[in-house]
C-alpha cells in the first residue's frame, strides 16, 4: 500500500474543484488513492487584505503559483495543480510539467444583464474585466463600453452583474463551467473578436523533477491539448521578451495528411486596443514550440514590440533601449 497522493491547491471554488477533478483522474486512471491539501498563496492574502492586485510586486509574477510551488518543493504536497493562464513560462527548477489534461474550450465568454450580448449592449455600458487582454480587445471592437477594473473570484465577478455594479463581465468559458455555472454565460466569444489567453482552459499538473510520480502523471497527459498549450506559451515566451502589450493566442488541432497540425492564432495589443498586430502560422503539432516561437519572431518583426510606450528602468530611471 502506497501513501495517497497529496494534491495541492489554492482555496478558491476553481481552484478547490479543479484540483479535485485532477484527483478524480489519478484515482480512476492510476489507481492511487488522494489527499486534498489547501494552500494559502500570497495572492489569497492580499486578496483578503483588499489590496488591489496591481500593487504586488512584479517579482511575484505568477503570484499565485508561488506558494503551492513552495509546498511541493517542501514535500507538504506532492502534486500542484494550476490554471496553465497563470503558470509563468520560464520552467522552475526542480519542478516539472507532468501532465496536461484535455482541455475544456479555452474560449472566453460574456456573463451579462438581461440576457445581452456584446453588440446589444448600449453604447456606455459598464464592463467589468481586470486583464489588460480582454480590455484592449474589448476597446478594439469600437462598441464604445466603459471598461472597469474588476478582480475577485469567479463567483464575485457574476455577482457585480446580477447585483448591477457593472453591466456585463468577461470570464474564460471554462472556468464558469468547472463550477457549473455555465447557464449565467449571455455569450460566448469568437476568437475572431476574444483571443483566449495562452493556455486558457487548461490545467497544468506539476510534482517534483525527481518524484517517480512524474512518470504516473504522464498517464494523465492530453497530447493534443499539451501540443496546443506549448505553442500558445512560445508565443507568449518569445513575445515578453520583446515587448509588454496585452497577448492573446489560440491553437487549434486539426488532422492533416501527415498526423496532426496546430493552427496558431495571436494577437499583441496597445492598452487601448488601437494598435495591434495579428498574425497566424500552422506547423506540426510534434514542432508546437517552434510553431509559437517562430509566430512570435514574425509578430515582433512586423511591430508587435512597439505598441506601447517603454517603461522607465527602475534602476536608473532611464527608459530602456528601444530596438530600431
Ligand atoms: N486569472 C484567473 C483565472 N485563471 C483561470 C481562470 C479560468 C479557468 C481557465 O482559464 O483555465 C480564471 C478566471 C477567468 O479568467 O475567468
Amino acid at each position: 500500500m502506497s501513501a495517497p497522493v497529496r494534491v495541492g491547491t489554492r482555496r478558491s471554488l476553481l481552484a478547490t474543484t479543479q484540483a479535485g477533478q485532477v484527483a478524480d483522474l489519478i484515482r480512476t486512471r492510476l489507481g492511487r488513492e488522494t489527499e486534498l491539501v489547501e494552500i494559502t498563496t500570497d495572492g489569497d492574502r492580499s486578496q483578503a487584505a483588499g489590496t488591489p492586485i496591481t500593487d504586488v510586486p512584479a517579482s511575484n509574477t505568477g503570484v499565485f503559483v508561488g506558494a503551492l510551488r513552495d509546498a511541493l518543493l517542501d514535500g507538504r504536497v506532492d502534486v500542484a495543480v494550476h490554471s496553465l493562464k497563470d503558470l509563468p513560462t520560464a520552467p522552475a527548477a526542480g519542478i516539472t510539467l507532468a501532465a496536461v489534461p484535455e482541455r475544456e474550450d479555452p474560449r472566453d465568454v460574456v456573463v451579462a444583464r438581461d440576457g445581452l450580448t456584446l453588440g446589444e449592449l448600449p453604447v456606455g455600458s459598464r464592463v467589468g474585466t481586470g486583464s489588460p487582454r480582454r480590455a484592449a480587445q474589448l476597446h478594439a471592437l469600437g462598441l464604445g463600453l466603459e471598461i472597469v477594473g474588476v478582480r475577485g473570484n469567479v463567483d464575485s465577478r457574476v455577482r457585480m452583474v446580477h447585483d448591477g455594479t457593472v453591466d456585463a463581465v468577461i470570464l474564460a468559458r471554462a472556468g464558469l463551467a468547472r463550477i457549473d455555472r455555465l447557464a449565467e454565460v449571455t455569450e460566448v466569444l469568437d476568437p475572431l473578436q476574444m483571443l483566449p489567453a495562452p493556455g486558457q482552459g487548461a490545467l497544468g499538473v506539476e510534482c517534483r523533477s525527481d518524484d517517480a510520480l512524474a512518470t504516473e502523471l504522464a498517464g494523465l497527459d492530453d497530447p493534443r491539448s499539451r501540443a496546443a498549450v506549448q505553442a500558445e506559451r512560445a508565443v507568449l515566451a518569445t513575445l515578453e521578451g520583446g515587448c509588454s502589450a496585452p497577448i492573446g493566442a489560440l491553437a487549434d488541432v486539426v488532422e492533416g495528411d501527415d498526423g496532426d497540425e496546430l493552427w496558431v492564432r495571436a494577437v499583441a495589443l496597445s492598452l487601448d486596443g488601437a494598435l495591434s498586430v495579428r498574425m497566424s502560422a500552422s506547423g506540426a503539432t510534434a514542432d508546437a514550440i517552434g510553431v509559437g516561437n517562430r509566430l512570435a519572431s514574425d509578430m515582433l518583426a512586423d511591430g508587435a514590440g512597439q505598441l506601447d510606450p517603454p517603461a522607465a528602468d527602475p534602476a536608473t530611471d532611464e527608459p530602456p533601449e528601444v530596438q530600431p
